[in-house]
């Protein structure tokens, strides 16, 4: 299919309360799925670390192998139920080598897992007396970038602290992508600073949209989300927002003009 047969769709970021009860992670998240998809819309975001509480303690206990485990089988029936594209926010993986990763998994309208992008930037931070927090700790790093195609135009993948390192968007804008996600947690720190800034100008920069989901605020775990799950259209200008409860966010993405099945890749220059 052309760009410029692509058409509008509706998306929404679902920022979700997580809880320690992975079971009753996983049917809530299915049951916001659901709801988003009667509200109309065709791709439906979940946060950063949707099955499991975010903290490095958590992240052995709660891992799963992808495709085998049971985050992969609910959220594959939910996007066939839904009948939409379920970027799955993202859950602890463990390899056949036991190795940790952040990793997001994506489904079509039909079940299907098409892609899965493993965190690349691992957040590592440490302001003393304020937050202390390495994901490098328990988790290794991804090494590649991942897109996926829609029935509406394709769409690039970050994960959280990967949305501060602006190559990987630009490589999505340049490779057609009409929209980057990320699925991220940042904190009462960082989320004041940055979040906001961060996806507005990664917007800006790649003309493209930018949508950011984040699980909602709990005060009683270890590590206190900034939610504000937002989406950012192609001229910087935030279009749909929340504050830091258990919500949905809806907004409608329209394709660019622009004609990347006429332009070289770039991003493969040497
Ligand atoms: N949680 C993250 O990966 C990143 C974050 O909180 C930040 O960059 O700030």
């Amino acid at each position: 299919m052309s760009s410029s047969t692509y058409s509008s769709f509706k998306l929404a970021c679902i920022q979700l309360s997580v809880t320690s009860d992975k079971n009753a992670n996983l049917i809530n998240a299915k049951s916001k799925i659901l709801e988003a998809s009667r509200n109309g819309a065709k791709v439906i975001v979940l946060p950063e670390c949707f099955n499991s509480p975010y903290g490095t303690k958590y992240f052995s206990e709660y891992a799963e192998n992808i495709p085998q485990g049971e985050s992969v089988k609910t959220l594959s029936e939910a996007a066939k139920e839904a009948n939409a594209f379920v970027v799955g926010g993202s859950i602890p993986e463990r390899d056949s080598s036991g190795k940790l990763y952040n990793t997001c998994t994506v489904y079509d309208t039909k079940g299907n897992l098409i892609v899965k992008h493993r965190k690349v930037h691992l957040f590592d931070i440490d302001i003393p007396g304020i937050i202390k927090f390495q994901e490098s700790e328990t988790l290794s790093p991804g090494s590649s970038l991942t897109h996926f195609e829609t029935d509406y135009g394709k769409v690039g993948i970050g994960i959280c602290y990967d949305m501060r390192f602006p190559e990987m968007a630009m490589i999505a804008a340049r490779k057609g992508c009409i929209a980057m996600i990320y699925p991220g947690a940042f904190n009462l720190t960082t989320g004041p600073l940055h979040w906001e800034l961060l996806q507005r100008a990664r917007a800006l920069d790649n003309q493209f949209f930018v949508a950011t989901c984040s699980p909602a605020r709990d005060m009683t775990s270890t590590y206190h989300a900034w939610g504000h799950s937002t989406v950012t259209d192609p001229n910087g200008q935030i279009v749909a927002t929340t504050e830091h409860e258990e919500a949905i966010i809806y907004a409608d993405i329209v394709s660019s003009q622009r004609r990347f099945d006429l332009y070289p890749d770039i991003s493969a220059h040497k």
